[in-house]
């Protein structure tokens, strides 16, 4: 058994003609917040695509759980235990809280997704209460909560989520972090993106960099919150000072 639940090995992956993912390799452990750093561009949302079947994968391997998963389909991914929160606003908005979830559990059937919208509803209070509102009518940190909470439906092993605290209030982001801290804790893994870098780092295990496709660091999250040129994964290496405590990959 492989004690990662992610690996990349010389990932090669991109736009059309365009490759943004250069021989990437990386892992991530089971069980821990992985997260993904680095400047606009470095290709960590790219990284997710590719992990979910979005992108093809022109070159390399992709494992789950020691499995090779490469080229398979979102549909196939999603059924392993895979589930992808992507950027920004990702609901129904004119369909209702629990139709949402309905939807979300729609490779479950129906039967499956009654039984368990109750208890992925237990992580989330504020959203319970408002089970038949539109789903637009929530905040914009209810609504972030409520993609979570579908993606939970499937009891998933891996959550891949990108940039979940954009547009959200620091008390909100905080209760997020929490949430995927405590699933993190009951041994789900977490591959995120996240720009909001040292928040991200305090619930954080491992941290991995990323410059132009490439793996530039890769080290826990407590030795780069100590790491006072931590600025320098923002800008990229032309920008920065030396490495510090960090462990260049
Ligand atoms: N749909 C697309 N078609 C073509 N190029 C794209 C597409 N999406 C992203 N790119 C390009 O791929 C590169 C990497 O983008 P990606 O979104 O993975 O970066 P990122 O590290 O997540 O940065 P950001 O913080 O800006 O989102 C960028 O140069 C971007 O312009």
């Amino acid at each position: 058994m492989s004690n990662y639940a992610i690996e990349f090995d010389d990932v090669v992956a991109g736009y059309k003609d365009f490759m943004i993912l250069n021989n990437l390799s990386f892992q991530a452990k089971k069980g821990a917040i992985t997260l993904l750093l680095g400047p606009n561009g470095a290709g960590k949302s790219t990284v997710l695509k590719t992990l979910f079947g979005l992108l093809k994968v022109r070159n390399g391997k992709i494992r789950l759980d020691g499995k090779d998963i490469t080229g398979s389909s979102s549909r196939q991914l999603l059924d392993a235990g895979i589930a992808f929160v992507p950027q920004g606003r990702n609901l129904f908005g004119q369909l209702s809280v629990w139709q949402n979830l309905e939807l979300g559990g729609i490779t479950l059937g129906a039967r499956t997704t009654h039984a368990r919208i109750p208890e992925v509803l237990e992580f989330f209070p504020r959203v319970k209460e408002r089970l038949h509102s539109q789903a637009a009518a929530l905040s914009g940190g209810e609504q972030k909560q409520l993609e979570i909470g579908r993606a939970l439906l499937l009891r998933p092993k891996v959550i891949l989520i990108d940039e979940p605290s954009i547009g959200l209030s620091p008390m909100v982001v905080a209760d997020v972090f929490k949430l995927l801290r405590a699933l993190v804790d009951k041994g789900t893994t977490v591959l995120m993106v996240e720009q909001n870098v040292k928040s991200a780092l305090k619930i954080a295990d491992e941290a991995i960099a990323l410059e132009s496709g490439r793996r530039v660091l890769q080290t826990t999250a407590a030795a780069l919150l100590d790491d006072p040129h931590i600025e320098r994964l923002f800008l990229g290496s032309g920008h920065g000072a030396a490495p510090g405590k960090a462990v260049a990959a």
